[in-house]
């Protein structure tokens, strides 16, 4: 395997790196290359694999559906035996039923009663619904004008043929996708380990839950939305809870997490602040880019590698403010994430919606806002913040359903202009 290149080296190849003020998409770009995808595989049951990353193309060992059959109740027929101007006679011959196909030869004039899922007889490929006909003892009318030669049948291998490619590897094991394997009767599947991410906050003014309030003191937040948005995401989660801003055990921390995850996720400690022996850690034992991001909320973070016992570990210390982590993951953990568990996941589309009100934007930083994206009466796709956008107030982000994203060099936005937004999709 080659070597990974190190930070220096991927921030030479970057045109316009400044760490103190770095564009959002340039933090993506070096992500990109930073990050080596897990690369080690498992086999899993099926119902086990939901959320998990294909390792290897599935072929379809199978057509599916195997035969011709029929998509309705009803009675089938030769379809170039209809009048397109009078009623079609036909007389019924026989049963054809899902699992027990109809094996007789059927001549001119008479048709099979079939049920939803039977083969359709030698011949035969038109369905005309039971609704649809009349009946006399053997004898069935069917209707002009109504169908089609071809109707109500669903041919062989139009979900899928033999050979082909049913998914990818790197595709996301979703439920429809386990179905699919399913109908291929693939009891066990390759599917990518899960990456380990190991989480803990830092700073002496944390408190985990159950702790008594104190003066100047908050609850840990980060740590829940960070696990949410971890195991969202399919990865596994380490929980390390708070670690104090002292340096013995924040080197333990390091150390411990270094040694046993594929990621490192921190919160605090990464802004100019006096007490931030975090930064100093990280630097230590790790290499980390302390980086300015040109965006709000989330301006301070570090990206790096940190390395335990010949273990190494991508590093992401986000800043302390509870939204700013989840802006800073949804922007650019997640992405890096997604590689990290070799899942070739699709761009996320941003929507146009008209703001509903006036924002201020300065150019020159991406800038994200709190917002809940509904249909005005006339249809249209509109947006609206959800209140206070300062950086540490986690109800705004409740109470949205998505991300108004202000490129980096959007100026000011005048209500009813088009913004574009990143629709939560159960992430976040
Ligand atoms: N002079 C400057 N000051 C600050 C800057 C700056 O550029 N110059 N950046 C500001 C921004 S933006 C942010 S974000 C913060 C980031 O600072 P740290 O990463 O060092 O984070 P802390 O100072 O430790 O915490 C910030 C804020 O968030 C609260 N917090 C921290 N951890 C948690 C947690 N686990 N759960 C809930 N809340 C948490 C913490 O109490 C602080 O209120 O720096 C700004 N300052
Ligand atoms: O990252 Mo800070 O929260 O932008 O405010």
């Amino acid at each position: 395997m080659t070597q990974p290149s190190s930070l220096a080296e991927i921030a030479q190849r970057l045109q316009g790196y400044d760490p103190q003020a770095l564009p959002a998409g340039h933090v993506n770009a070096f992500l990109a290359e930073l990050v080596q995808p897990v690369a080690q595989q498992e086999t899993l049951p099926l119902m086990q694999a939901l959320g998990r990353i294909l390792a290897q193309d599935v072929v379809s060992p199978i057509s599916v559906p195997p035969h011709d059959n029929s998509a309705m109740d009803g009675y089938a027929f030769r379809g170039s035996e209809l009048h397109s101007d009078q009623p079609t006679p036909l007389k019924v011959v026989g049963t054809a039923f899902a699992g027990a196909a109809w094996q007789g030869q059927v001549q001119a004039g008479e048709c099979v009663r079939i049920m939803t899922g039977a083969i359709m007889p030698a011949g035969l490929n038109t369905v005309a619904p039971q609704e649809l006909v009349k009946t006399e003892g053997d004898a069935v009318l069917v209707p002009a004008g109504l169908l089609q030669a071809g109707d109500n049948r669903r041919l062989l291998g139009e979900d899928l043929m033999a050979g082909q490619v049913a998914l990818s590897a790197g595709s996301r094991l979703s439920p429809a996708a386990c179905g699919l394997l399913a109908s291929l009767g693939l009891p066990t599947i390759h599917v990518w380990r899960q990456p380990k991410v190991a989480y803990f906050s830092t700073g002496d003014e944390i408190l985990s839950l159950g702790e008594a309030p104190r003066e100047g003191a908050v609850y840990d937040s980060n740590r829940y939305t960070v696990a949410g948005m971890v195991q969202a995401l399919g990865c596994e989660l380490i929980d390390m809870g708070v670690v104090r801003d002292e340096p013995a055990a924040l080197e333990q921390a390091f150390r411990q997490a270094a040694q046993q995850a594929d990621a490192v996720i921190t919160s605090g400690g990464v802004s100019v602040g006096e007490a931030d022996f975090t930064k100093a850690m990280m630097k230590k034992l790790g290499d980390v880019a302390f980086w300015r991001i040109a965006m709000r909320p989330g301006r301070p973070m570090a990206v790096g590698r940190i390395s335990e016992a010949g273990h190494s570990a991508v590093l992401f210390g986000l800043p302390g403010n509870p939204v700013a982590v989840m802006v800073t993951f949804a922007a650019f953990v997640r992405p890096a994430l997604q590689q990290l568990m070799g899942w070739k996941a699709p761009a996320l589309p941003l929507l146009k919606a008209r703001s509903m009100e006036a924002l201020r934007k300065k150019p020159g930083r991406t800038e994200y806002q709190r917002g809940t994206v509904s249909r005005n009466a006339e249809g249209q796709l509109v947006v609206s913040i959800t209140g206070n956008q300062g950086s540490g107030v986690l109800s705004s982000m409740v109470q949205a359903n998505g991300l108004i994203v202000l490129g980096h060099d959007q100026g000011h936005v005048a209500a009813g202009d088009e913004v574009d937004v990143m629709m939560f999709d159960g992430h976040l």
